[in-house]
C-alpha cells in the first residue's frame, strides 16, 4: 500500500519533469557539442608543440590562435546558453508544483501537522537549486568522459591505462562518498529542520515564554537540538571534505604523474611533447565531472532527499480531482452513525452519533472537556475524514462539495482564532486580495464587530500582525466570527465562541445567531457555558465521544437534571449515567 502511495507521488513528479523533457534534450545537445569543443584545447597544444615549434611558422601560429579564440568563444556560449535553460528547467519544476505541494502541505498538516510536511516548500526548492546547480551540468558531461579517455588511449595505451585506473580510483572515492555521507547528511539535515522548527515555535509562543519566564527553558531546549544539528553538519562537512580534499590531490597527482609518464615516453621516442602537454590536459576534462559532482555532493544529496519527500507527500496527499459543482446547499445536515478517530490515534472520539439539523436551526453540542466537540467541529468543516458513517449537507456527503467550496458554505470559528498578514478587511474576506467591501461590512456588522473595527486607527484597512496593531482576544475572536459569517454560508461551526467574549461580546453574538436561524440558515455551537446556548432550541449532549442526549433543550436539559438528581439521591455505589 505504501509502495503503491509512493509510486502514485513519484509517477506525478516524473510527468511535471517530462514537461520539460524536449528542454533537456536541447542541453543534452548543447552538452555534446560543448565537450566537444573542449577538444580545443588539447588539440591546440598539440599543434603548437608539434607542429608550430617544429616549423617556426608564426602565421600558423596566429591562424591558430585565432581558430582557437572562436572555438572557446563557441563553447562559452553553449556552456552559457545551457546553464541558463537549466535555470529556467528549475524555475518551470517549481512554478509546476508549487500550487500542488503547497495545497499538500495545507491538506496534510490541517489534520496531522508535523516537521517534514512543513518543509516540504523547501524541499521543493532543494530540487529546484539541483536541477539549476553545476552538479547537474556534470552529470551532462559525464557522459563525454569516455571519450576524452579514448582520445588519450590514441596518444598512447600507456597513457590510457594510467588515466583509466586515476578515473576508477575517483570513482571508487566518489560512491565511497555517497555511502558513507548519505546517512551522516541526512541525519544532519532532519536535525536542522527540527532545530528550526522548535524555534519557530518558540518565536510563535514568544509572549507565553516570555511572561512564564521560560525563556532559558526554551533556549535550552532549542540549543539542544541546534547542537545535534551543528554536530551533524560538522561531521557531514568532515566526510565530504575527506573526500573532496582526497580527489583534489589524486587528481593533482595524476595530471603530473601523466606528465611524467608522457616525458618517459617522449624520451623513448613513444611520444612526441606536443601528445604529452595534451595527454594531461584531457584527464583533467575527463575528471573534471567526477570533481564537479564530489565537491557539490550536499546539494544532490539535499536534492534527492527533497525528491523522495516529495515522492512520498505527493503520494500520501493525492490531487483533488475536479467536482461537479453543486448548487447552494439548503442548511439541512444529517449525521448517520458517524464515528471518527483523530489522526495517527487508534480510539475514535466521536462513537457513532447520529444527529439532524433543520434549517432555521440552532444545535448546543455540549459535553465536559474531551466529550468529542472540537472533533466534531473539525469533522463537520471537512478537515478531518469521518471513519465510519457519513454526514451529509442538503443530502450530499461533505467530500462531494470539495473543500474550497465546503469552507463557503460552512463557517467555522476555531476556539483559537489567529489572524494572517494583512488588512482587518483581508482577513475577514478569508484573504481575498481584493476583498468584496459590501459583503466584508455585512458579515463585520452581523457578528456586531462593524463600529469596533470603524474605532482602529484604519478602520477595515488596518493591517494586522505587522506589529502595528494588537487586538485584544475578544475582538479576535469578532473578527473570527465576521471571517466565518463572510459571504453567508448556511451552517455555521462555532467552537466554544465566547470564550473570550464580554457581555456585549456575548450578545452580539447572540443576535448573529438570531439572525442566522431568521435567514433559514443553521449554527452548531460547541460549548462548555450555558451563555453560549441560549439561543439553541436543540440540545446534543456528547460524553466520551457517545451521544448522551439529543432533542429540544428544554426536554434535555430537564433530563439532565432529572439524571443528575437521581445520582446525587441514589445510595453511594449505584446508578449511573442512563
Ligand atoms: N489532534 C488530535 N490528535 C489526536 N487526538 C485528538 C486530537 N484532538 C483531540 N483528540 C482526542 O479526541 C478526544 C476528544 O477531543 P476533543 O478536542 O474533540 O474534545 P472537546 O469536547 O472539544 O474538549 P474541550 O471541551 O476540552 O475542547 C480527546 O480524547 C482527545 O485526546
Amino acid at each position: 500500500m505504501q509502495s503503491d502511495l509512493i509510486k502514485r507521488g513519484r509517477e506525478e513528479l516524473r510527468q511535471v519533469r517530462k514537461r520539460s523533457r524536449a528542454l533537456f534534450w536541447t542541453v543534452g545537445l548543447f552538452s555534446a557539442f560543448a565537450n566537444l569543443l573542449m577538444l580545443t584545447g588539447p588539440m591546440y597544444m598539440l599543434q603548437v608543440y608539434d607542429r608550430v615549434l617544429g616549423s617556426g611558422s608564426q602565421e600558423t601560429l596566429v591562424a591558430l590562435s585565432l581558430l582557437v579564440v572562436f572555438l572557446y568563444a563557441v563553447m562559452g556560449i553553449l556552456d552559457y546558453t545551457r546553464g541558463r535553460i537549466m535555470g529556467r528547467v528549475g524555475a518551470r519544476f517549481q512554478d509546476d508544483l508549487d500550487r500542488r505541494v503547497f495545497d499538500a502541505v495545507v491538506r496534510k498538516s490541517a489534520v496531522a501537522p508535523d516537521s517534514k510536511t512543513n518543509a516540504s516548500l523547501a524541499d521543493l526548492e532543494s530540487v529546484q537549486r539541483t536541477l539549476t546547480s553545476p552538479v547537474l551540468m556534470a552529470a551532462f558531461d559525464l557522459p563525454w568522459t569516455p571519450i576524452f579517455f579514448a582520445a588519450i588511449f590514441v596518444f598512447h595505451s600507456y597513457l590510457g591505462i594510467m588515466a583509466l585506473l586515476g578515473g576508477a580510483v575517483l570513482v571508487v572515492i566518489a560512491i565511497a562518498n555517497q555511502m558513507l555521507s548519505r546517512g551522516v547528511q541526512a541525519r544532519a539535515n532532519m536535525a536542522a529542520q527540527h532545530a528550526a522548527s522548535m524555534a519557530d515555535q518558540i518565536r510563535t509562543e514568544a509572549e507565553m515564554v516570555q511572561a512564564m519566564g521560560m525563556r532559558e527553558a526554551a533556549f535550552g531546549r532549542w540549543r539542544k537540538a541546534r547542537t545535534v544539528a551543528l554536530e551533524g553538519q560538522v561531521r557531514a562537512a568532515d566526510v565530504g571534505g575527506t573526500f573532496s580534499s582526497m580527489t583534489k590531490t589524486i587528481r593533482l597527482f595524476l595530471q603530473s604523474a601523466m606528465l611524467g609518464m608522457g616525458a618517459y615516453l617522449v624520451l623513448k621516442n613513444q611520444l612526441t611533447p606536443g601528445a604529452m602537454i595534451a595527454g594531461s590536459i584531457l584527464l583533467g576534462r575527463a575528471l573534471a565531472p567526477v570533481e564537479m559532482m564530489l565537491n557539490q555532493w550536499p546539494i544532490l544529496q539535499r536534492g534527492m532527499v527533497g525528491w523522495s519527500n516529495l515522492t512520498e507527500l505527493l503520494g500520501t496527499v493525492a490531487p483533488e480531482g475536479p467536482r461537479t459543482e453543486l448548487p447552494k446547499p439548503k442548511a439541512a445536515l444529517v449525521a448517520k452513525n458517524l464515528t471518527v478517530v483523530p489522526p495517527g490515534e487508534k480510539q475514535a472520539s466521536l462513537k457513532s452519533i447520529s444527529f439532524k439539523v433543520e434549517p432555521g436551526q440552532a444545535v448546543g453540542v455540549i459535553g465536559p472537556s474531551g466529550a468529542g466537540k472540537s472533533t466534531l467541529a473539525r469533522t463537520l468543516t471537512g478537515v478531518w475524514r469521518p471513519a465510519g458513517g457519513s454526514v451529509r449537507l442538503d443530502g450530499a456527503a461533505l467530500e462531494h462539495y470539495g473543500t474550497e467550496t465546503l469552507g463557503q458554505h460552512i463557517g467555522y470559528l476555531p476556539q483559537r482564532v489567529s489572524l494572517f498578514d494583512g488588512t482587518i478587511a483581508q482577513n475577514i474576506a478569508r484573504l481575498a486580495d481584493v476583498p468584496d467591501d459590501a459583503k466584508v461590512v455585512a458579515a463585520a456588522k452581523m457578528a456586531a464587530a462593524h463600529e469596533m473595527i470603524l474605532e482602529l486607527p484604519d478602520g477595515y484597512d488596518t493591517v494586522v500582525q505587522a506589529g502595528q496593531v494588537r487586538l485584544s482576544g475578544g475582538q479576535m475572536q469578532r473578527i473570527g466570527l465576521a471571517r466565518a459569517l463572510y459571504d453567508e454560508p448556511v451552517i455555521l461551526v462555532l467552537d466554544e465562541p465566547n470564550s473570550n467574549l464580554d457581555n456585549t461580546g456575548s450578545q452580539a453574538l447572540n443576535h448573529a445567531i438570531r439572525a442566522m436561524k431568521a435567514a433559514g440558515r443553521s449554527v452548531l455551537i460547541m460549548a462548555h457555558r450555558p451563555a453560549a446556548i441560549q439561543e439553541c432550541d436543540t440540545l446534543l449532549v456528547l460524553d466520551g465521544g457517545m451521544r448522551m442526549a439529543f432533542g429540544p433543550k428544554d426536554e434535555v436539559l430537564k433530563g439532565m437534571v432529572k439524571n443528575h438528581q437521581e445520582i446525587q439521591q441514589a445510595p453511594a455505589g449505584s446508578g449511573g449515567v442512563s
